[in-house]
């Protein structure tokens, strides 16, 4: 087990950096150990019922109150909802990956956001952020209280130091940072890429397993979340980053905010190796529907209707006999917004590339180009295993509405839709 995370989703966690920090039996003792602050963090109401409620009790060198004014600084590429600056065709789109910066740019710099949906303000929906970086946040700081993070790294290893314990974080493993909580972005390599997705939804949980069982798809001991881990430095400033209903705010901190010494509760980051997914699959016929790849689920008030689902497309073995085995063509009232992480995705023969995505909104007809339909549909059908490729889908209940950046920038393939032209006609009634 790595050395500094405790195992778990959403587990009543109680970690301490330096021993005896937690004050023991009660949260808020009239004097702290070690003479800390006590402070509350609630990602749920208050009265949210037992089994949603999160919240962590955080022991910190200061409280977070202890700040200037936020002032409004420039969005940069960032944008939020309502997503209207465009009108969103019913066109699948699909981009080539948005090139690596030249100039020094950390985390906040390079965020980009592709598309959107719902309203952050009623907690429903989503932002699809890209970033790219080359330098790593020492002095600066990040939080959004308008969603939930989901980090998709593609390119180059991350180090999240986080308020409440720090997340090596590489492609392939996804972390999870609950709305509100502070963080800089270390880079351990020279650049970095990768999807974010902030879910201004319910937070994520695992999904519910039915007729699977009690265990399979992403098992819960293999989420890890890291010990306390804090900061104390308090020469020179600090720049906070917020973002608050759609925009950036930023001030100076004479400390840096990530102080927490100890904490305990349910509300913390976490991370996942996505190598752990077990993968279910048809071992008889057909080809399943891909809620079976389904690794967190970020429900809404309709059942089976989620915000946003995140799925995989993971190493598998497939074996479906007399099936057309790669996904079929399918028009759906979920929007599917696609990444890819590694190799080939097996509905695509080319031009979806590693950093790249695709969007396929509701009812827009979409599934194998014109060369995997021809392949698929005379390959002999003998077991085979997909390796070397990581396909991932947010799949969510709005359709998602690009930026103007998305439909402007030069990596929107314009030529998408002719890997559907030359799909021949095959019908043959005698
Ligand atoms: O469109 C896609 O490639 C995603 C997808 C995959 C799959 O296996 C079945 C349905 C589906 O929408
Ligand atoms: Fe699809």
């Amino acid at each position: 087990m790595p050395d500094h995370y405790s195992t778990g989703f959403g587990n009543e966690f109680a970690t301490e950096a330096i021993p005896d920090a937690l004050p023991v039996g009660q949260n808020a003792p009239q004097k702290s150990p070690l003479g800390l602050y006590t402070e509350q963090l609630s990602g749920t109401p208050f009265t949210a019922p037992r089994h949603l409620n999160r919240r962590t009790w955080t022991y910190r060198i200061r409280p977070s109150v202890m700040h200037k004014p936020y002032e409004r600084i420039p969005n940069g590429l960032i944008r939020s909802t309502p997503f209207n600056e465009i009108e969103t065709p019913p066109n699948q789109l699909r981009w080539d990956p948005i090139p690596l910066p030249t100039k020094p740019t950390d985390f906040i710099d390079g965020l980009v956001t592709l598309a959107g949906n719902g309203d952050s303000t009623l907690h429903t929906g989503a932002a699809i952020h890209l970033y790219v970086a080359n330098q790593s946040m020492t002095d600066r700081f990040f939080y959004t209280a308008d969603g939930e993070l989901l980090f998709v790294p593609q390119l180059g290893c991350l180090l999240l130091h986080t308020e409440l314990g720090i997340i090596d974080l590489a492609p392939g493993e996804i972390a999870l940072i609950p709305r509100g909580i502070k963080f800089r972005i270390e880079l351990l390599d020279k650049q970095a890429r990768g999807y974010l997705l902030e879910n201004y939804g319910q937070p994520f949980r695992l999904p519910d397993l039915g007729p699977i069982g009690a265990n399979g798809l992403a098992n819960t001991r293999d989420f890890l979340t890291p010990y306390a881990s804090f900061e104390d430095r308090d020469r020179g400033t600090f720049q906070v980053v917020a973002k608050f209903l759609g925009n950036l705010w930023a001030t100076d901190f004479d400390h840096s905010p990530l102080d927490v010494v100890a904490w305990h509760g349910n509300y913390a980051p976490c991370k996942y190796d996505l190598a752990r997914f077990n993968c279910i699959n048809s071992v008889s016929f057909d080809h399943p529907d891909p809620s079976i790849y389904t690794v967190l689920t970020s429900p809404s008030e309709i059942p089976g209707t989620a915000n946003v689902d995140f799925a995989i497309f993971p190493p598998r073995w497939i074996v479906a006999e007399h099936t057309f085995r790669p996904p079929w063509f399918h028009r759906n009232f979920m929007n599917e917004f696609m990444g890819l992480i590694q190799g080939e995705y097996d509905a695509k023969a080319e031009g979806f590339v590693p950093g790249g995505a695709s969007l396929h909104n509701c009812m827009s007809g979409h599934g194998p180009d014109a060369e995997t339909f021809e392949r698929a549909s005379t390959a002999d059908l003998k077991p085979v295993k997909l390796e070397g490729t990581l396909a991932f889908m947010f799949e969510t209940r709005f359709a998602c509405r690009p930026t103007k950046f998305a439909m402007d920038t030069a990596a929107l393939q314009h030529e998408y839709y002719t890997c559907w032209q030359t799909l021949k006609k095959n019908f043959h009634p005698e």
